[in-house]
């Protein structure tokens, strides 16, 4: 359910009713452009950001008005320097100018003054790397990225917070439970309008979601979460309605059955990701297109 008070107000369409627009258009597969340098090889391709540059490209071809996401794991272009950052604004401004959502993997997070840089850098109107979604990482303090979700809420643009994340080494630190002498979840430089209750002796995890929960009240569904689709998360979501990004299907082991089973509840906004399952088919653009069909159909069935 939609209810999208942000607008109203005179902001952008809210990140929410831009994504259910694009899931209702193209379903809500969202796919992965990674250019692994394993993948480069496979392709054909140079180790280089000429190689990677034809990579986007061919990604570009496959996938663009096919499915309503992409999402360029800016690492694999970092690795090649101002060359590589080149394709990636071409890659991120070709895909967004065709209509087609892009979240930038870039797993920012930092003390606020700094989060304030990289928010203008991912989500700035008017920057070179300027995406519809970045992913962040909240380990500073929830708190700490609120510049990122005061200027993607302005700009109709989404953050996808860690939480729950698809690797084995996550569940230490994400699962560990508050202790009782905390402050609940909320840290001390935790804005009062994020402020919230998780109750001590909850996991990290959960106090994540809680604070995505009092952001979206708002109803603009800036706050999404990641939360893999591997195993199960064992996190309350009876109250988040936002977006979930959930990767881990496919080369990590997660099945269209595991995303239904462990989302049972929250499918509105689900987004599964997947990238290796489907980039293992190219270089051919119509054996990549193919595959993301495949999978977007296969998601669309399994969580009707
Ligand atoms: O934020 C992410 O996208 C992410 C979070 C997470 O918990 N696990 C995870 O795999 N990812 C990313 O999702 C993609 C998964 O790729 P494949 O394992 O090839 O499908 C990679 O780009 C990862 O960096």
């Amino acid at each position: 359910m939609s209810h999208d008070r942000g607008a109203v107000q005179g902001h952008s369409p809210s990140w929410g009713h831009r994504l259910r627009s694009a899931i209702a258009a193209r379903g809500r597969l969202c796919v992965g452009i990674d250019p692994h340098p394993s993948l480069l090889r496979a392709w054909g391709l140079p180790e280089s950001a000429e190689g990677v540059e034809a990579f986007a490209e061919i990604c570009v071809e496959a996938f663009v008005g096919d499915v309503a996401l992409v999402k360029p794991q800016v690492a694999f272009f970092e690795a090649y320097g101002a060359a590589g950052y080149a394709v990636l604004e071409r890659t991120i401004s070709v895909v967004r100018d065709a209509g087609t959502l892009v979240v930038a993997d870039a797993k920012r997070g930092d003390i606020g003054s700094t989060m304030a840089a990289y928010s203008q850098a991912w989500l700035g109107d008017g920057s070179p790397l300027a995406s519809d979604a970045v992913t962040v990482s909240p380990y500073l303090g929830f708190g700490a990225l609120e510049p990122a979700v005061t200027l993607a809420t302005e700009t109709g643009r989404g953050l996808f917070v860690l939480a729950r994340t698809s690797n084995p080494e996550g569940g230490e630190l994400q699962g560990a439970r508050l202790s009782p002498g905390s402050p609940g979840g909320v840290s001390a430089d935790q804005t009062a309008s994020v402020a919230q209750s998780t109750p001590r002796g909850a996991s990290v995890a959960q106090s994540i979601v809680d604070a995505a929960i009092a952001q979206n009240r708002d109803g603009r569904d800036t706050a999404g979460l990641v939360i893999g689709a591997t195993r199960g998360h064992g996190l309350d979501l009876s109250e988040f309605s936002g977006p979930i990004l959930a990767p881990g299907l496919g080369a990590q082991g997660a099945t269209v059955a595991d995303l239904a089973e462990i989302f049972a509840d929250s499918r509105e906004l689900l987004l599964p990701n997947t990238s290796r399952d489907i980039l293992r088919h190219g270089p051919s653009v119509s054996a990549l297109r193919e595959a993301a069909e495949r999978v977007r159909d296969e998601v669309e069935a399994g969580l009707a």
